[in-house]
């Protein structure tokens, strides 16, 4: 059986169970395919973040980065779990205010930010604009002067930092297009500027390193890196930075090949090194705000998936393909990532063949996954994917004018519709004809 079930996973009619909710009945129920997140695992990863800043006796802030997965009910969520969240963008912005999030506890962040973001993030108090070029420090404080505002701010800083990940997703290395570089000097001079606007607050320095990262001494020399910069700035400026922001960017295991700490022991040891290296410099240790996106939502998200077509292509390989694809969940496609995945209606079958799980999407490269190992299926049975919670539903498309999935959320045997199946109707909407009705 794959280890990613256990046996209190499978009911009595030998169907897989997610959040005690039979997946085949949720497929039949809201049809597929179908996102399912199992709310207990979101609130679970959450609590553990949280215990680890409790025993260190330290300020912090648990600021889910919502790019990994954002909707209305999943803002709420996180609201009752007294998180902060990371937003990138205006709808980000506006979905989460719609949720009733506080506007305080959001911080913005972007490395291209227009004047009426800004401006919007301005009117509705959001907690901290994350600041990331000297073209956004002159247009926010256009925004606050015009607006007679002031503001939060944190600086973003690229600490030079190249963590082992996919190439795509590095943003710390200094050749990236996120944040002051610090090697440089730019970080410095944006300190300056900074300094120089009566309207911006600064309450600290923030860096992000990467996504999917496995090793600890990447984020240990972050943070080692953000302290020195603090203790740098204090002596020199005098200028005292209440928080330290060391981003997201916690693996998570996806296939048996992944073995990942638990995301709570990177941010263990990031918040010891902090301890120390401010103790070190003579610093009051600062408040600690982590970012975590993907090691939220990824192992709580579920893709389901019914089977339909076959085709075996003789001494090479067979192909099965199912209702969604590259559209739903693009990670495959983009970055060569890999998932686990079995039959929801017969999870403990005997495996029989290996076979390249295809999307419906008019790519030779929509293949979810390569050589899956699967029972004996037919039309109709229902495919659960592991762990899709982050970046799939939110890098979803309409590729080939396909409507994007409904959402589930799932606690103790209940489940709740909490964004509806799109419809062709939905995408004709935006639509005018050419005689622009
Ligand atoms: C600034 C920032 N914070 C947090 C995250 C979340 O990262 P992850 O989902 O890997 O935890 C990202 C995305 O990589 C990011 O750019
Ligand atoms: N979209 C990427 C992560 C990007 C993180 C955002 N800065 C992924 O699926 O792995």
């Amino acid at each position: 059986m794959n280890e990613q079930i256990s046996q209190s996973d499978i009911n009595s009619e030998g169907h897989l169970t997610i959040g005690g909710c039979d997946a085949v009945s949720l497929a039949h129920q809201f049809g597929t395919p179908l996102v399912v997140y199992d709310v207990n695992q979101i609130k679970s990863q959450i609590e553990h973040f949280q215990e680890v800043f409790k025993n260190n006796d330290v300020e912090y802030a648990v600021c889910y980065a919502s790019k990994a997965f954002a909707n209305t009910a999943m803002y709420q969520l996180v609201d009752s779990m007294d998180c902060h969240v990371d937003v990138v963008s205006a709808g980000e912005m506006s979905m989460a205010l719609h949720a009733g999030f506080p506007a305080e506890h959001m911080t913005f962040h972007g490395n291209n930010k227009s004047r009426a973001e800004l401006q919007m993030a301005i009117d509705n108090h959001v907690g901290v604009i994350a600041l990331d070029n000297f073209h956004e420090i002159d247009l926010l404080n256009e925004v606050l002067e015009s607006s007679d505002a002031k503001t939060k701010v944190m600086m973003r800083i690229t600490p030079g930092i190249s963590a082992h990940t996919h190439e795509f997703i590095q943003t710390g290395q200094v050749d990236s297009k996120f944040g002051f570089d610090l090697e440089s000097g730019e970080a410095e001079q944006a300190l300056q500027a900074v300094l120089k606007h009566p309207r911006m607050d600064l309450i600290g320095i923030h860096s992000h390193i990467g996504s999917q990262i496995f090793e600890l001494n990447g984020f240990e020399l972050a943070a080692e890196k953000l302290v020195q910069l603090a203790a740098d700035w204090k002596q020199r400026f005098e200028y005292e930075a209440r928080v330290i922001d060391v981003g997201g960017g916690f693996g998570i295991r996806y296939t048996e090949d992944d073995r990942p700490l638990q995301p709570e022991q990177f941010v263990d040891a990031i918040i010891k090194t902090i301890k120390q290296a401010s103790q070190a410099h003579g610093l009051t240790t600062p408040a600690v705000w982590i970012e975590p996106g993907r090691s939220i939502v990824g192992p709580a998200g579920y893709n389901l998936y019914t089977i339909g077509s076959r085709k075996d292509v003789k001494g090479i390989r067979s192909y099965v393909a199912v209702d969604g694809g590259m559209g739903d969940n693009i990670r495959p496609a983009l970055y060569e990532a890999k998932y686990e995945a079995v039959v929801a209606n017969r999870p403990e079958a005997e495996i029989v063949e290996h076979v390249h799980l295809a999307g419906k999407y008019c790519e030779s490269g929509d293949i979810l996954i390569d050589d899956l190992p699967l029972p004996e299926t037919h039309p109709g049975d229902v495919v659960v994917m592991f762990d899709t919670g982050a970046y799939g539903y939110s890098m979803a498309s309409n590729y080939n004018l396909n409507p994007k999935p409904a959402i589930v959320f799932v606690e103790d045997g209940k489940a709740t519709l909490v964004t509806r199946r799109e419809t062709p109707a939905d995408l004709e909407r935006l639509d005018f004809g050419l005689d622009g009705k």
